[in-house]
C-alpha cells in the first residue's frame, strides 16, 4: 500500500481489506507524541485517525497534538495492561463506524504499556476482521536508553515486540552511542527495521503501510505467556501524580520546586502551565534530567495542569509543594 494514495474509504471497503493500524510504543518520554505530530503534519491526503492512551488522570498529550478536527478519538486514561482491553476495542469500533473515510489508524500507547495485550486486542479479537495490523513501532530515547533501562520489564517488552525501532533524539548523543545502540538492538531483536530520527522526523513510507507485523507469532506468544501476564506487575512500580489548579504559579516558586524540591525519582513530567508573570500558555516537558518550557497562545481559559510520573512518589507531599507555588 502506498501511503500517498488514499483508498476508497467506506466501511465496506475497509472491512474487505482491513484498516491498517500502526501501534506506536516506547518508554516514557522517548518521543511518541512528537512522532505522532510528524505523522499528522506529513500525512498529505491520508485520513489518519489517532487513539491516544495516557498514564495519569489528565490527558496532556491529546492537547499537544496538532489539530485533528473530529478525527481524533482519545482513549480513557490509565494503562492498557495484562488483558485485552474493551475500551480499546470500543474506541476502534467508533472509528470503523465513522461515516467519513479513514485510511489509517495510529495508536499511541502510554510509555508504560505492555505491548502484547494491545497487539492482541487487534489480532486476537473480532477486530482482526476489520483491521490490518501493519507494524509495531518502538520509539527509543537514544540519550537516556541504556541496557540497564531494561530492568524495566515493560521497556524490554516494548523493544522485543517492535517491528520498527526508531532511535530518536540522536541530536543529543555522539555517533558512537547511536552505533552502540544499533548493535545492541540488532542483538536482542534481530530482523527489526532500525531507523534513526531527530524530533520524530522520518520519511513516512518507511514506517506506515510497511506490513511488518507478525500476527501468528503474537498469538503463540500470548498462549506461552499467559501466566506471566497474569502475574505481571502493573506499570512496573511507576505511579503518576496529577495536579490541576485555576490559580497561576509564581514563576520563581515553580523554579525552586523544580530545582530543589521535586523528588529525584520523577522520571517524566508534562504540563500546561500558567504563570502569573506571563500572558502565554507554557508547555512544560521533563524527560529524565532534561526539561524545557515552550510558550504559545492560550486556546481556552488559563489554568494549570501537570502530571508527574516516577517510582514511589508521595502524592500528598508533591501536591503540597505545588500548592505552595501558586500565587495567592
Ligand atoms: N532534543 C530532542 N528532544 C526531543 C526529540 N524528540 C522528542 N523530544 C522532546 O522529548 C520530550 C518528550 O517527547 P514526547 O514526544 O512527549 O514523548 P512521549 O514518548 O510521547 O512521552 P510519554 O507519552 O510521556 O511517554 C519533549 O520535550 C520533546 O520535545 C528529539 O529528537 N530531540
Amino acid at each position: 500500500m502506498s501511503i500517498t494514495e488514499p483508498r476508497a474509504g467506506t466501511i465496506e471497503g475497509l472491512t474487505k481489506r482491513g484498516m491498517p493500524v500502526t501501534i506506536i510504543t516506547g518508554f516514557l518520554g522517548s518521543g511518541k507524541t512528537t512522532l505522532l505530530n510528524q505523522i499528522l503534519k506529513n500525512r498529505q491526503d491520508l485520513k489518519v485517525a489517532v487513539l491516544v492512551n495516557e498514564f495519569g488522570d489528565i490527558n496532556i498529550d491529546s492537547q499537544l497534538l496538532l489539530s485533528l478536527e473530529d478525527d481524533m478519538l482519545e482513549l480513557s486514561n490509565g494503562c492498557i495492561c495484562c488483558t485485552i482491553n474493551d475500551n480499546l476495542v470500543e474506541a476502534v469500533y467508533k472509528i470503523l463506524e465513522r461515516q467519513d473515510r479513514i485510511d489509517y489508524l495510529v495508536v499511541e500507547t502510554t510509555g508504560l504499556a505492555d505491548t502484547l495485550p494491545i497487539i492482541l486486542t487487534f489480532v486476537g479479537t473480532e477486530l482482526r476482521e476489520f483491521t490490518n495490523l501493519d507494524s509495531i513501532l518502538t520509539v527509543v530515547d537514544s540519550e537516556t536508553f541504556t541496557p540497564e533501562h531494561l530492568e524495566s520489564e515493560i521497556a524490554f517488552r516494548q523493544l522485543i515486540y517492535g517491528d520498527i525501532i526508531l532511535l530518536n533524539k540522536t541530536d543529543l548523543v555522539p555517533e558512537e552511542k547511536v552505533e552502540e545502540l544499533e548493535e545492541y538492538i540488532n542483538d536482542i531483536k534481530a530482523g527489526a527495521r532500525v531507523l534513526r530520527s531527530q524530533h520524530g522526523q522520518v520519511p513516512l513510507p518507511l514506517i506506515l503501510g510497511v506490513e511488518l507485523a507478525h500476527p501468528e507469532t503474537y498469538l503463540t506468544d500470548a498462549s506461552l505467556s499467559k501466566e506471566q501476564q497474569s502475574n505481571h506487575l502493573a506499570n512496573d512500580g511507576f505511579v503518576s501524580v496529577s495536579f490541576k489548579s485555576n490559580r497561576p504559579f509564581a514563576v520563581k516558586k515553580f523554579q525552586t520546586f523544580l530545582q530543589d524540591k521535586m523528588p529525584a525519582n520523577v522520571f517524566r513530567a508534562k504540563g500546561i502551565l500558567w504563570f502569573k508573570e506571563s500572558t502565554r500558555c507554557h508547555i512544560f516537558q521533563l524527560s529524565g534530567k532534561r526539561y524545557d518550557l515552550k510558550d504559545e497562545e492560550w486556546q481556552g481559559e488559563p489554568s494549570n495542569q501537570l502530571v508527574l510520573i516516577g517510582r514511589s512518589l508521595n502524592a500528598l507531599e508533591i501536591h503540597q509543594q505545588l500548592n505552595n507555588c501558586l500565587t495567592r
